[in-house]
């Protein structure tokens, strides 16, 4: 599913409007039947009318696959018959198109047999184009109206209230009366629906401005926008539904959106990935490839363990633990189906003189994981620029490697694999020098032009994990649960990915597939739980 910029939709805007013909007054007509839809099947959910879980689209039941119904209801007559509960609601018109389709939906609404009352945020008589004529209609057809400012106007009135303030056309904080009904709305008790984004969001980056629209439910228009994806905005929008109004999908294609949610079908049409992780009768430990992971130090050696017991559960045939020598009797016997690899330097810690060793070892290695536990020490610059410019194999980096890479200009670095950067905000915000609430603000837009910039493929770790390609592609990941936020989880992860890239999928489908499967298991292992607060990270070891 593609993911929009408010630019690339105005752009899809046009380009249906102009080239294909398609007049702006009818994608309005679609955007506010689909909102009147959508509010109607919300009544219906809350039970009001009784008409339980019938649907009028045929799509329901049968879609999950019951005996499809005999006879379908046309949808106007479902519509009626949901709405005979004594729905009112009030819709919110700011004075743009977000505005229009809300004009537009109160008549659908209307037309259902439920009650309307329009407030106005501006004088009527501002309103202008398409929102214009459906100013005119809804008054034609006698729906009563109020302005904001002018009447009397209590928001707690109605059953639930229709956001249609402002849309992709919105700048900055909301003003005025915009902020005033935000602010109203939020503070009614009653359900909102938002048109399109919650009013108050910035549609871009997520970013929620003071006030902004705590929606139950957004009906977003035909594409999703970034904004909705990202939080704080995917929190402000509620439950969010993608509706067609008539701008054809292939748009987005052809003109080369660059943001898609990380759905199973992006995995396995755009990215190709074999979800079925079919595995050959006739293969072997040899068959799946090894991983060489360097982590670990005395203070942090579970970091290690985790990766390395992560990567086996993601299906690689063998995993090799490089970790400092005065480490080993600790954690002989803590994993037997890892081979622990003591490297020295000499004084038997992580040093500068390692990276030979761990050079050694990874000559015949499918892929490098390195950073958990590692800690940082004397000369470490020096020591991962050697494994960067002289292995061959991909590399996922990690945890205090990546602080490493912090430090040093490794843009000039030369190398001849793909590197897989694996940072949380925090660790982002030191690579790319800014604040960690500078990384929140825009996580999509910062991660994919660091990625571009540095030529790496990033994850950036957090509600919503971010895939970032140096050829400036970003998937939005949304499998997860947040009883995963706990020590190790990001361990488990590195070495998810490394499982994967030893297995041979290409490092971007190892990125991608590989936080899609850590969500998962979280999700499924927070499942087992009374209380998903007792997740830890090994629970998710266990789930994959
Ligand atoms: N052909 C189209 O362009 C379509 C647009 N659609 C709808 O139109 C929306 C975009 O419409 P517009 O571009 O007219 O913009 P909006 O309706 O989002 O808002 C623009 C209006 O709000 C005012 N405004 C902007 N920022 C403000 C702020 N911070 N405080 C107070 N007032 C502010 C502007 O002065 C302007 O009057 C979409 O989100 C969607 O809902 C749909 O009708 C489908 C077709
Ligand atoms: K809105």
């Amino acid at each position: 599913m593609d993911v929009v910029t408010a630019e690339e939709m105005r752009a899809f805007d046009r380009d249906t409007i102009g080239r294909l013909g398609i007049p702006a007054i009818a994608l309005m007509e679609n955007a506010g039947r689909a909102i009147a839809e959508e509010v109607i099947a919300l009544c219906r959910r809350r039970g009001a009318g009784g008409v339980g879980g019938a649907r009028s689209d045929g799509a329901g039941a049968a879609g999950r696959g019951a005996a499809p119904a005999r006879f379908s209801v046309s949808a106007d007559a479902a519509l009626t018959l949901a709405a005979a509960g004594g729905e009112h609601w009030l819709v919110l018109a700011g004075k743009g198109n977000n505005g229009g389709d809300g004009l537009a939906a109160a008549r659908h609404l209307r037309e259902a047999g439920i009650a309307v009352t329009l407030v106005y945020a501006a004088a009527p008589e501002s309103l202008a184009g398409e929102a214009a004529l459906q100013r005119d209609a809804a008054a034609a057809m006698g729906i009563p109206a109020v302005v904001y400012g002018r009447d009397a106007l209590d928001l707690a009135a109605g059953s639930g209230i229709v956001d249609a303030l402002l849309g992709t056309g919105s700048a900055g904080a909301p003003r005025g009366a915009y902020a005033e009904l935000i602010a109203a709305a939020n503070a009614s008790g009653r359900p909102i629906v938002s048109a399109d984004i919650p009013s108050g969001l910035d549609a871009d980056t997520g970013e929620t401005h003071e006030p902004c629209i705590h929606a139950a439910l957004t009906v977003c228009l035909a594409f999703l926008k970034r904004g909705l994806v990202q939080y704080p905005g995917a929190a402000a929008a509620g439950r969010v539904v993608v509706r067609s109004i008539g701008i054809p999908a292939v748009l987005a294609r052809e003109s080369g959106v660059r943001v898609s949610l990380l759905t199973p079908e992006v995995l396995a049409t755009r990215l190709r990935v074999d979800l079925s992780r079919h595995r050959s009768p006739e293969g072997h430990k040899g068959t799946y490839g090894h991983v060489l992971l360097a982590a670990g130090s005395l203070r942090m050696s579970g970091a290690g363990l985790l990766s390395a017991r992560a990567a086996l559960r993601a299906g690689c045939g063998l995993v090799t633990w490089a970790l400092p020598e005065k480490l080993l009797p600790y954690m002989i016997g803590s994993a037997p189906e890892v081979m622990l690899a003591p490297v020295t330097g000499g004084d038997g810690e992580w040093n500068a003189g390692t990276a030979a060793e761990v050079l050694r070892l990874s000559a015949s290695r499918d892929c490098i994981a390195l950073g958990p536990g590692l800690g940082r020490f004397e000369g470490d610059t020096e020591w991962l620029r050697r494994l960067w410019e002289e292995t061959d194999s991909a590399m996922v980096i990690d945890a205090d490697a990546l602080n490493i890479l912090a430090d040093a200009e490794y843009r000039t670095w030369s190398r001849r694999h793909p590197v897989i950067l694996t940072p949380h905000p925090g660790e982002m915000a030191r690579l790319a020098g800014v604040s960690t609430a500078e990384v929140q603000r825009d996580r999509i837009g910062l991660a994919l032009s660091y990625a571009v910039q540095q030529g790496v493929i990033l994850v950036l770790k957090g509600a919503h994990t971010v895939i970032a390609t140096p050829e400036g592609q970003a998937y939005i990941n949304i499998t997860g649960h947040p009883g995963m936020g706990t020590g190790g989880a990001g361990d488990v992860l590195t070495g998810i990915i490394s499982g994967l890239l030893a297995q041979g999928l290409e490092a971007v489908q190892a990125a991608a597939f590989g936080v899609y499967l850590h969500g998962l298991a979280g999700e499924r292992a927070a499942g087992k739980r009374d209380n998903p607060a007792a997740l830890i990270a090994g629970d998710i070891i266990e789930a994959l």
